[in-house]
């Protein structure tokens, strides 16, 4: 059962390289407890470390299973210092009282820009030519060579980084046709395509951006391949676990798949130490690039801040908005009572045990605030307490049957 700290108590653990910018705010929020790692941790480190930590900051190679988040029995919240959250078990978390945020905007614009510049490599057949120079050899011609003006750009997945793709790239002319499984908003003159087998065959490029879900794992395998018009390419800057690396492989050696621009892998190193295997290697019409879609400075230093923020908000005010796999609860600041916050499963009776504590003890509840879920209920209550009588109600809040955490923000 989490209690109350002092915030000087609470052991913010940030892994990955966070941005430095993180860690600014979290010092000027008055946390001083600040373990920073530049790599991920291997498992049994990571279950050590995270034993210990209030507050974990991890990026998209660090996996938050089941396993991890059991020894996590302090954990007050957890920041995806990126967009995907697929990398934590949101349900587990959400189980033990633990919100998840994520930046779902800050690295958007660095994938977009990226993903344009390999359609008009890959269109040009760049990096065959690149290669070839880099061993002494030399092919001016224009086989092979095209403009992306005018030509058909696929995108599956028309989400944030999708609809960006599409705006860049019809600003250079392409024709742009998507497809998704929620019906969406066109913007410019993107147009819907009538499904992700007739985007296949009409794209001279195609680009994902799905998140990484039981529907999108191999969505993209020898088939959907083999449906892609001869000569087109193909770029994957979403997630590894969505293409058959080897199918892909077998495809750009026939030449079927013309060229691939690949960012993410099914297997990814844990560190830049470590070596990089990928069926891929070697290929000249294949551009590998180390899951740095959105490794821009630009990025990182906004996701830093963004994610360092809503942490600090929740653990200062109980705020919960935008947490992936939570009630959100936006709060306005406590300045005269005391903020007691109260987590449990969404079963019935835990809400009148609560309000029967209060009026049983005849204190008065100045504000209450409280948002549910199918699994999770959260309750945020203000009430005019010194420090002494908080933290009695707090542990009483605790010992209601059903309870995952309870706090007081003093
Ligand atoms: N390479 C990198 O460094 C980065 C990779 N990413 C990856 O890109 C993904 C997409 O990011 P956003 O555009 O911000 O997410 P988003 O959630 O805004 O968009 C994803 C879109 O995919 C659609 N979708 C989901 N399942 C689908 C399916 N089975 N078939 C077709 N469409 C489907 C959704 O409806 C949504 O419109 C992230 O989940 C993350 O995995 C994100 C940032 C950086
Ligand atoms: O934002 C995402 O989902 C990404 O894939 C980027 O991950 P990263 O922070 O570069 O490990």
């Amino acid at each position: 059962m989490k209690t109350s700290y002092p915030k000087a108590d609470i052991k913010v653990l940030l892994l990955e390289g966070v941005s430095q910018s993180a860690v600014e705010v979290f010092r000027r929020a008055g946390y001083s407890q600040i373990e920073f790692h530049e790599k991920s941790l291997p498992e049994a480190e990571l279950k050590a470390r995270i034993a210990e930590a209030h507050i974990v900051g991890i990026r998209s190679r660090s996996h938050l299973t089941a396993d991890v988040l059991e020894q996590a029995r302090r954990l007050i919240a957890v920041g995806c210092f990126c967009i995907g959250t697929n990398q934590v078990d949101l349900e587990t978390a959400r189980q033990q009282g633990v919100p998840v945020f994520n930046a779902p905007y800050s690295n958007t614009r660095s994938v977009a820009e990226l993903v344009i510049a390999e359609a008009i490599m890959l269109l040009r057949g760049i990096p065959q030519k690149n290669a070839l120079c880099h061993r002494g050899g030399w092919t001016k011609s224009a086989a092979g060579s095209f403009e992306v003006r005018d030509k058909v750009l696929g995108i599956v997945g028309y989400g944030h980084i999708g609809t960006q793709v599409g705006v860049l790239a019809e600003s250079l002319g392409m024709r742009v046709i998507f497809h998704d499984i929620e019906t969406k908003l066109s913007l410019g003159n993107a147009r819907a395509a009538g499904s992700l087998d007739d985007l296949l065959e009409r794209a001279d490029v195609v680009t994902l951006h799905v998140p990484e879900t039981p529907a999108t794992k191999l969505m993209i395998g020898a088939t959907e391949l083999a449906k892609m018009r001869k000569g087109a390419a193909l770029i994957n800057a979403s997630r590894g676990t969505v293409v058959d690396i080897d199918a892909l492989a077998a495809a750009l050696r026939t030449g079927h798949v013309a060229g691939a621009a690949v960012d993410v892998f099914p297997l990814e190193p844990k560190g830049n130490d470590d070596p990089f295997v990928s069926p891929l290697v070697g290929m000249d019409n294949v551009i590998l690039t180390p899951h740095i879609g959105g490794s821009t400075l630009e990025a990182q230093d906004n996701i830093g801040i963004e994610v360092a923020s809503k942490l600090v908000r929740y653990s200062d005010n109980g705020s919960t908005l935008s947490a992936v796999n939570f009630p959100e609860v936006t709060l306005p600041e406590h300045p005269n009572s005391r903020r007691l916050l109260h987590i449990h499963r969404n079963v019935p009776g835990v809400l009148s045990r609560i309000n029967e504590l209060f009026s049983a003890g005849n204190i008065n509840i100045d504000a209450q605030f409280l948002q549910t879920d199918s699994q999770v209920g959260y309750v945020v209550i203000d009430v005019s307490a010194d420090e002494a009588q908080a933290g009695a109600l707090k542990d009483r809040l605790a010992a209601i049957p059903g309870t995952l955490r309870s706090r007081v923000l003093y």
